[in-house]
């Protein structure tokens, strides 16, 4: 983990890319595009931790029709800038079976995070799984599965805030940054 000056020093090297007001918009956009799609289906949302946190509970106020919450817990990339290997912390419950489950993470990069929990899911027994991604990051390479709803489109840089981190921390900004 950065000490506190090194932790000053990423803030303010870095580039700010969405503007709070930006975020909170692109979030209402996203609450209204579930509602229209989701809302009559009784979801089972899955968070996926720890990324999607401060997504997650911005949202989900605004989702205002039955739902259920739960959340998965898998890492790819810990203090790193690039990703590794998929590791499972918690992985989905049984209850997963038969339901139209939605999905929530924080970013969509190289989407085999994603992939790898609609995977299981569906071969849990649910009946849709569909995925919303805050930042969905804009990269050359071809991703294993597309977001089904999306808040904002990132370039292919290092981004954080907004509950992404950068070597662990600044999960607590309210704007998208991304690094010099
Ligand atoms: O599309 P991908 O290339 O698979 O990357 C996206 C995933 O990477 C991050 O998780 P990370 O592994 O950093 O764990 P974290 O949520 O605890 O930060 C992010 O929260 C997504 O879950
Ligand atoms: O650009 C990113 N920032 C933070 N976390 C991430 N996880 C995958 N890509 C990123």
């Amino acid at each position: 983990m950065p000490n506190f000056a090194e932790a000053q020093g990423i803030l303010n090297s870095s580039d700010i890319l969405f503007t709070a007001a930006e975020v909170d918009a692109a979030v209402d956009r996203m609450a209204a595009d579930i509602t229209a799609k989701l809302g009559s289906d009784y979801p089972l949302v899955l968070s996926v931790m720890g990324g999607a946190v401060v997504f997650t509970g911005q949202l989900l106020p605004r989702l205002v029709f039955p739902l259920d919450f739960d959340y998965v817990h898998v890492s790819r990339y810990g203090d790193k800038t690039h990703g590794g290997e998929l590791v499972w912390r918690t992985a989905p419950k049984e209850d997963v079976r038969d339901r139209v489950v939605l999905v929530l993470d924080d970013i969509l990069d190289e989407g085999h995070t994603m992939a790898a929990i609609r995977d299981k899911v569906m071969e849990m027994g649910a009946k849709a799984c569909y995925s919303g991604v805050f930042a969905n990051k804009l990269i050359a390479k071809e991703k294993p599965i597309a977001a089904d709803f999306v808040g904002i489109d990132v370039p292919d840089r290092y981004v954080f805030g907004y509950g992404m981190d950068v070597r662990g921390i600044w999960r607590n900004l309210p704007a998208i940054h991304a690094l010099k």
